[in-house]
């Protein structure tokens, strides 16, 4: 059946679901080096045989010690076993947010340990094994999918993105509510304690794929992505927020406004929009994904900063992203300066010199 997804050995593809994959946990305030583990130490009520299965060097040999001391087991463990599996497999997934994402990724589809030697826990083989892994890893994923911050957006898939600067790691996620898709753009390794390097950057449709000189959108995507491949890790998170949240037909229809001589809060504002629609709230999914939680944030919007520090990402530094001012976006910009609070390192009003204007001016 082509929605089945089969799992058994750690290395396969969807390995990670095994629990001979190396992902370490720590219950009980003590760290056991895979699921399996654990899993097998539960059998056993006498410490030594308990400490020797934790001290296990693999997986393989926590299981074959598990079968060694078997006369040992606990009578009533047959009646406690699926609980045992159903609590160590919720905890590899709440401790490893990536793995959690994964988990949901595969959707609606069934789960099979597809195992010829086990018919309890695997699918025996030939599919009429009770698959209980299989099942517990499928009410995991759909408690999950209720829980914070998975239930903001779902991750889909990753693909490559080559680009003039360097090759980025491109994230899908879908909001499960209005179906709207966002991207994450990652390049290079960062480690757990250090601040990355990232960009909000709001979609911009003309800015960022008409050359529009009316923003600065275009050349702020491009210098952001600039700066992280120049600093060898790094994240763009790309948020369908087109307009500042009002959508590009609205956008145009402010554009309109602007031409006529409003200024981009006041056309907002006439069309019966606030200035600023966009949320920021469902990044924290993503930052889960790629286990951000320390950022050096490039933007001159304050309102970004603070949305960040709202869902607890600790902004350790705020990177200026000053690009493309010319004489077309030099209203917009001053605008935003004075009215949206943007922190530019020269006022956007101190009129630009001649030389300037005409050498922006293509
Ligand atoms: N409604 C409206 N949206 C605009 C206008 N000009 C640009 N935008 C949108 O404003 C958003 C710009 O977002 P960002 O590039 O993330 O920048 P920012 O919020 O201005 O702040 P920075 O992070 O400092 O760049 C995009 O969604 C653009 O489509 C305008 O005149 N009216
Ligand atoms: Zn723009």
């Amino acid at each position: 059946m082509d929605n089945e997804l089969w799992f058994y050995e750690p290395e396969d593809r969807d390995g990670y679901l095994s629990n001979f994959a190396s992902y370490p946990l720590y219950i009980d305030g003590s760290k056991w080096q895979t699921s399996e583990h654990y899993y097998q130490a539960q059998k056993f009520t006498d410490p030594q045989v308990i400490s020797l299965i934790q001290q296990a060097p693999t997986p393989d040999e926590a299981f074959r010690l598990s079968r060694q001391y078997q006369e040992q087991m606990r009578p009533d463990w047959d009646s406690i076993k699926r609980q045992t599996m159903s609590t160590v497999v919720s905890e590899k997934f709440r401790q490893h947010p990536h793995l959690a994402h994964k988990l949901i990724a595969t959707g609606s589809c069934t789960i099979k340990e597809h195992s010829h030697q086990d018919a309890y826990w695997g699918d025996g083989g030939d599919g009429t094994g009770e698959n209980n892994l299989g099942k517990i890893l499928m009410e995991v994923r759909s408690s999950l999918k209720k829980q914070l911050p998975y239930k903001l957006l779902h991750y889909v898939e990753t693909a490559k993105l080559p680009t003039p600067w360097g090759t980025f790691a491109m994230h899908g996620f879908v909001e499960p509510e209005s179906g709207k898709e966002h991207l994450a753009l990652s390049y290079g390794q960062w480690r757990k304690d250090e601040p990355v390097l990232m960009r909000i950057h709001s979609e911009c449709l003309t800015g960022d794929a008409l050359f529009s000189m009316r923003c600065d959108c275009g050349f702020q995507l491009q210098k952001a992505l600039q700066n992280i491949v120049k600093n060898g890790s790094g994240v763009l998170l790309y948020l369908r927020q087109e307009g500042r949240g009002i959508g590009l037909l609205n956008k145009i229809r402010a554009y309109h406004l602007q031409d006529q001589g409003a200024d981009t809060v006041e056309a907002n504002e006439r069309l019966g929009f606030a200035a600023d629609l966009r949320k920021y709230h469902f990044c924290e999914s993503m930052l889960s994904f790629l286990g951000i939680n320390e950022v050096k944030l490039m933007t001159n919007n304050p309102r970004k900063v603070k949305a960040l520090k709202k869902i607890g990402i600790n902004i350790v530094e705020r990177v200026k992203l000053q690009e493309g001012h010319n004489r077309h976006n030099h209203f917009y910009l001053s605008t935003k300066a004075d009215k949206l609070g943007h922190m530019f390192e020269v006022p956007q009003n101190t009129p630009m010199s001649v030389e300037a204007i005409t050498k922006d001016s293509g």
